[in-house]
């Protein structure tokens, strides 16, 4: 599907999408207990990728049509998958889903799409080879398809934090259900550490206890995996929350605003587009006790931004920069480069196509704003949701047509963005 967006004025109220991160965890997390009911799931292309996994770990998930998820669970020993695991478009799927094979006292096999098939895996596998797994990837590069050999009984492991947070995260929500436990020593400085805050308040949810240590992270073994009551309520998304937020931004109506609801305090590092978008200039108002954030635009200036603890934010950033007067410099960027395209290029590629000048680093990406640059044209939504989204909102304020091309993409972690933009006034056409 081709998107085209002619240029727009937004007002009115968009709800947030449930919470990508803590979806996948809730769902993996119910999958280690004996069952457990997950309120509020997103239910998108990603989340799906993870529920499959737990039916082939000999686990059960059923949707009802209120989001709600009932979940009967492997209780901690996954079995061996009677079919190979397909993560599709999934990096957490498949680094979360890694660590879980290992448990099992067999052989399972993990691929998916091409993009995932070229994202890195190879610290999570030496890290489950150190502790007794087999552990490969089949091209002998750190990257899927992987084929892994359990049981994992647990251990002291050592692993790099630069690469991706997820591996952490994986090897904390396995090691509850070893026989002694994971100590996570980091040989390298952590980045996305946010998310793993987000592991940890989930694992706490479910009663499973995991902490920092000096030098890392450690998970008693011999847990189990129990929600109070019974039951899990995912929050809303702030990755998602980036996109109607940014568009209020730059492309309200006059004396209107945009309100989102969904927006309740979380563990999420994406909360800062709030304290971003503010800085560069707009009216924004988030009322954290009620969830919901009020923003209106104004003229944006650019801002400096690290990344570091958000990298999912980079691509509405450059947008926003795009828009605003002078100067957007989005640094300590790298580790972006590693998600479903590297998106540091990526946006300064297509944004480039609508007349957009940026100077890109290797760890950094400015982006040389003024809303009279944007100019409409045809752009790659590179296949990944964040490009696209990033990318139409650009469309709000460029001169003239802008065409985003494999848009359906979106269904990865938003699959309502477009309804969402029409809902708020925006004109676009869908194209098969
Ligand atoms: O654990 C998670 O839910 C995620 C962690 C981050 O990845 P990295 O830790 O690889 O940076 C983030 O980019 C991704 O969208 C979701
Ligand atoms: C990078 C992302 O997700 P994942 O790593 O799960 O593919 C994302 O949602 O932007």
């Amino acid at each position: 599907m081709n998107v085209t967006l002619t240029p727009s004025r937004v007002a009115g109220t968009a709800r947030a999408p449930p919470s990508k991160s803590y979806t996948h965890r809730a769902i993996l997390a119910a999958g280690y207990a004996g069952e457990a009911t997950v309120r509020d799931a997103l239910w998108s292309a990603d989340t799906q990728a993870t529920a499959r996994a737990v039916e082939l770990f000999g686990g059960d998930v059923d949707r009802h049509d209120d989001g709600t998820l009932e979940i009967d669970g492997f209780d901690g020993r996954p079995e061996v998958p009677a079919d190979v695991i397909d993560c599709a478009n999934s990096g957490t799927t498949m680094r979360l889903v890694t660590a879980a094979a290992a448990l099992a006292d067999g052989t399972t096999v993990l691929t998916g799409d091409e993009s995932l098939r070229s994202r890195p895996q190879g610290p999570l596998l030496e890290a489950l080879a150190d502790l007794g797994v087999e552990a490969d990837s089949t091209r002998g590069n750190g990257q899927a398809p992987l084929v892994i050999t359990g049981p994992l009984a647990g251990g002291e492991v050592s692993i790099p934090g630069d690469v991706s947070s997820q591996y952490i995260t994986a090897l904390l929500m396995a090691g509850a259900v070893t026989d002694e436990g994971i100590e996570l020593d980091l040989e390298t400085e952590l980045k996305s550490a946010p998310y793993v805050d987000i592991t940890l308040e989930v694992l706490a949810d479910f009663g499973v206890d995991a902490h920092t240590t000096e030098t890392g992270f450690a998970v008693d073994g011999g847990q189990s995996y129990a929600p109070a009551g019974g039951e899990y309520a995912v929050p809303g998304d702030f990755s998602s929350i980036s996109y109607p937020l940014a568009a209020g931004a730059i492309a309200a109506a006059e004396d209107e605003t945009v309100r989102i609801e969904g927006a309740q305090p979380s563990a999420q590092g994406d909360s800062a587009i709030v304290e971003i978008v503010e800085r560069m200039g707009a009216d924004v108002d988030w009322d954290r006790e009620a969830g919901t954030i009020d923003v209106s635009g104004a003229p944006l200036s650019g801002v400096e931004v690290d990344v570091e603890d958000t990298p999912d934010l980079l691509p509405t950033i450059a947008t926003l920069g795009a828009v605003a007067d002078g100067d957007t410099r989005i640094t300590n960027a790298e580790h972006v480069r590693y998600k479903e395209t590297d998106r540091v290029s990526a946006m300064a590629e297509e944004l480039g196509k609508m007349g957009v000048e940026t100077t890109e680093e290797q760890d950094s990406l400015t982006i040389h704003g003024g809303a009279s640059t944007l100019e409409g044209a045809t752009v790659s939504g590179r296949d990944d949701h964040r490009i696209i989204m990033a990318l139409a909102l650009a469309g709000l304020v460029a001169d003239g047509e802008t065409t985003i091309e494999g848009a359906d993409h979106v269904d990865v972690s938003f699959p309502g963005f477009f309804g969402m933009l029409e809902e708020l006034g925006v004109a676009l056409e869908r194209r098969a």
